[in-house]
Formats: C-alpha cells, sequence, structure tokens
C-alpha cells in the first residue's frame, strides 16, 4: 500500500484579495503552503507528497527533500488531474487531495480518512450543518432550506488512486471537488468526522481565524504556564511556614512577610503566566503594611487576578528545597491549605520536597528555596 497527499496550490486567491495568492501568505511564521504540506511530508502513513503549483509560482517554492512539484490548470479539477498524473507509474495506491488553502486542519481529521480508506474505495471529511438554513433575494428571507442530511464539505479527501484518475479522467464539465468526480463515476464516499478548525482560507477575515488556529489559540483555550522561584534564610525562631502551614523547627525564615518560601513561589508563578510581574511589583518591601504579613494575602491577590482576566487555575506544582524541616509528613496539609486559599481541589495542588544533597546554601541549612510552576486556563 503506497499512500501520496496531492496538494493543489495553483489557485490565484481571487476572494483572499492581497498582492499574491493566498498561499503564499505568511501566517504564524510561517507561509501558508509550508503549513498544509507540513500536514502530510513526513506523516506518518503518507509515502508521498505532491506540490500542484501555478506555472507562474514556481520559482516561490523550494519543495522539501522528497516532495515533487508538477504544474496545475486553470481550475481545481484541472490541478487535481495534473498532481494524479504526475504520480502515474508511481505504485501509488491510495491518494489523499488537499487544498492548500486549509493549513489548520487536525492531524485527527486526516488519520481518520486514512482509516476509512481501509475499508471504503473513498472517504472524505464533512462537518454536519447546525444552523437554520434560509433562501434569501436581495437580503432578504424568502424561504427556509431543510438542512437534514446536509454536510459542509471538507479535505483531505481519500481515494483509491486508479479509481479516482479513471474518475476524473472520465469527468466532464467543472467539479466542485473530488468527492462529485468519484460520485459521478459510480464511487460510494464515506463520511468521516471534519473539524471546524479545518477552515478553508477564502476570504481576507479567514487569515486571521487561521493564524489564531495555528498559534493553539483557536482551540478555544489560552493555556498559560508561569514559573516562580524564591529563597529565604533561616534565622532565629521556632517554626517555619511552608505552604500555609506552621512547621516547627529550630529556627524561623527571615522575611518582610511570615517568609513562607512556598507560597511566594506559587504567587509567582501565577503572576507569570498572566505575565503580570511579581509579588515585589504588586506588594513592594519598601511598603511597611505588609511588614509580617501572612502570605495567603499574597496568593489570594494572585488568584483574584487570574479569575479577573479570565483564567482559571489548572494545576500548581511546587517543590521545597531544604534538608530540614522534613516535608513529608506535611506535604498533605500543605496541599489542603493552599487548594483552601485558591479554591481549587486538592488534586490540583502538588507539593513535593527534595534535599540538594548537603550542596550549596540549602545544602549548609542556611535557609529554603523553593520551585513552582502554574498552569493557567482560560476556556
Ligand atoms: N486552478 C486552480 C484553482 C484552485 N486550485 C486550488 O484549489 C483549492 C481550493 O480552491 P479555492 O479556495 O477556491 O482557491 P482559489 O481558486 O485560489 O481561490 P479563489 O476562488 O478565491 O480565486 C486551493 O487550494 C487552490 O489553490 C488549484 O490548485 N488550481
Ligand atoms: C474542495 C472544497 O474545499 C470542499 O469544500 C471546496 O469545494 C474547494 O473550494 P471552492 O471555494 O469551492 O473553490
Amino acid at each position: 500500500m503506497t499512500t501520496a497527499a496531492i496538494i493543489v496550490a495553483a489557485g490565484r486567491g481571487t476572494r483572499a484579495g492581497g498582492d499574491q495568492p493566498k498561499q503564499w501568505r505568511v501566517l504564524a511564521g510561517r507561509r501558508v503552503i509550508d503549513w498544509s504540506v507540513a500536514l502530510f511530508h513526513g506523516t506518518a502513513g503518507i509515502d508521498l507528497t505532491v506540490v500542484v503549483l501555478h506555472p507562474d509560482d514556481l520559482d516561490l517554492y523550494t519543495p522539501p527533500p522528497g516532495v515533487m512539484v508538477t504544474t496545475g490548470g486553470a481550475s481545481r479539477d484541472a490541478s487535481v488531474r495534473c498532481g494524479l498524473s504526475a504520480l502515474e507509474g508511481a505504485g501509488v495506491t491510495r491518494v489523499l487531495i488537499h487544498d492548500v488553502a486549509r493549513p489548520c486542519t487536525p492531524p485527527a481529521v486526516i488519520a481518520a480518512v486514512l482509516a476509512a480508506l481501509d475499508k471504503a474505495p473513498a472517504a472524505a471529511p464533512g462537518l454536519p450543518v447546525t444552523d437554520a438554513l434560509w433562501r434569501a433575494e436581495d437580503g432578504t428571507v424568502t424561504g427556509l432550506q431543510p438542512r437534514d442530511g446536509l454536510y459542509r464539505a471538507q479535505t483531505p479527501q481519500g481515494f483509491a488512486y486508479a479509481a479516482l484518475l479513471a474518475a476524473h479522467r472520465a469527468h466532464q464539465g467543472p467539479a466542485a471537488d473530488d468527492v462529485e468526480v468519484a460520485r459521478a463515476a459510480g464511487i460510494g464516499v464515506v463520511i468521516t468526522p471534519g473539524h471546524e478548525d479545518n477552515l478553508k482560507i477564502t476570504t481576507p477575515e479567514d487569515f486571521a481565524r487561521a493564524e489564531r488556529i495555528l498559534t493553539g489559540q483557536g482551540t478555544g483555550m489560552d493555556i498559560r504556564l508561569g514559573n516562580g522561584y524564591d529563597v529565604h534564610r533561616f534565622g532565629p525562631g521556632d517554626h517555619v511556614m511552608l505552604c500555609g502551614v506552621r512547621v516547627p523547627h529550630g529556627r524561623g525564615l527571615v522575611g518582610h512577610s511570615d517568609a513562607d518560601v512556598g507560597m511566594h513561589a506559587v504567587t509567582d508563578a501565577i503572576y507569570g503566566a498572566l505575565a503580570m510581574g511579581d509579588i515585589g511589583r504588586h506588594f513592594p518591601p519598601s511598603d511597611p503594611q505588609w511588614k509580617g504579613a501572612a502570605s495567603h494575602i499574597f496568593l489570594r491577590h494572585a488568584v483574584k487576578l487570574a479569575q479577573e482576566n479570565g483564567f482559571m487555575i489548572s494545576n500548581i506544582d511546587c517543590t521545597l528545597v531544604c534538608e530540614y524541616p522534613k516535608i513529608g509528613p506535611h506535604a498533605a496539609a500543605m496541599q489542603a491549605a493552599m487548594a483552601a486559599i485558591m479554591g481549587l481541589s486538592g488534586d490540583r495542588i502538588s507539593v513535593k520536597a527534595t534535599t540538594s544533597e548537603r550542596l550549596g546554601f540549602t545544602g549548609r541549612e542556611e535557609g529554603i528555596a523553593a520551585l513552582a510552576t502554574a498552569t493557567l486556563v482560560k476556556p
């Protein structure tokens, strides 16, 4: 079984506007064509990739090693025929045809088409129409169009190679896509799951949406990661505050506030994920009102800032670095204390510890260090 992908890229992109066809525009740091080729070239299940270019564009494209280039025709179906012909004699058994203008296709969409081709001669992704459909004239609704059984067609569309080549050669007149050509030749086409992110860049507005998807923001989720690091030195005292828990110890930690080094690292991780500075910026040590302050004030502030900016805290991971006190016996209480302050369930907070093998300032028991990571999600 040899599977090829044909990427049709010979269109002029007239509806998308701009001073060059849409496949040459840069989105999220890469040209549209490069995103689309990368969906297939070097991907498991795809053995060969062919890019079909307009004759005027040949100089614009240096194919990655292993990618074939051929020239297209005056219409999409003519370009597909050029791509299919270029593969003759290459031993190809299955072929996927993809629009270069769909650079955001989720891998699962491609995988579903390939899987369906194991059992059917043709398969293509589609999305059921969910909105009501109107008929209209001059901007006024003239009637309703039943949407039952209607799908929005996407690519890649997959076929047994020889059957599609024969279907294209026999086809008379234009065709919207290869499913139309295959059906005209009596080939049944299975519908596989499409995806909203699999948009075809058609109009100028589509570029911004495609860019959001390609930068990971089009999933509807904005995911941020922040880290925090803090150190406090030991001084006189009979306990230390660590992650909201009073832990008996022969010495205390020195600081402007209660010196809860773990909670400070967690707080800074949240500020970091929000790109909103650190504790020192929000609670300056020069301000006497924070002298001896309980550190949950800082953590609550960071959590509130996250909420005000539309983020929920997905998880926190905090590591305390010290020889003593031993953290293990208190870790569960620390998790519970921070979960209560942050309004999270305990399984989203991790508190763990390590020694530094007696090396460095923590190894010499001069102080305690803490590192933390926070993941914030805006749904
Ligand atoms: N002669 C053509 C026409 C279209 N296509 C390709 O077919 C796909 C779908 O077509 P469409 O979105 O309509 O692209 P364009 O034809 O470039 O756009 P427009 O119709 O706005 O000019 C695109 O990947 C396009 O490059 C092609 O290879 N050869
Ligand atoms: C093949 C196709 O992408 C299916 O949706 C589409 O038909 C091609 O684009 P066009 O805008 O119809 O030319």
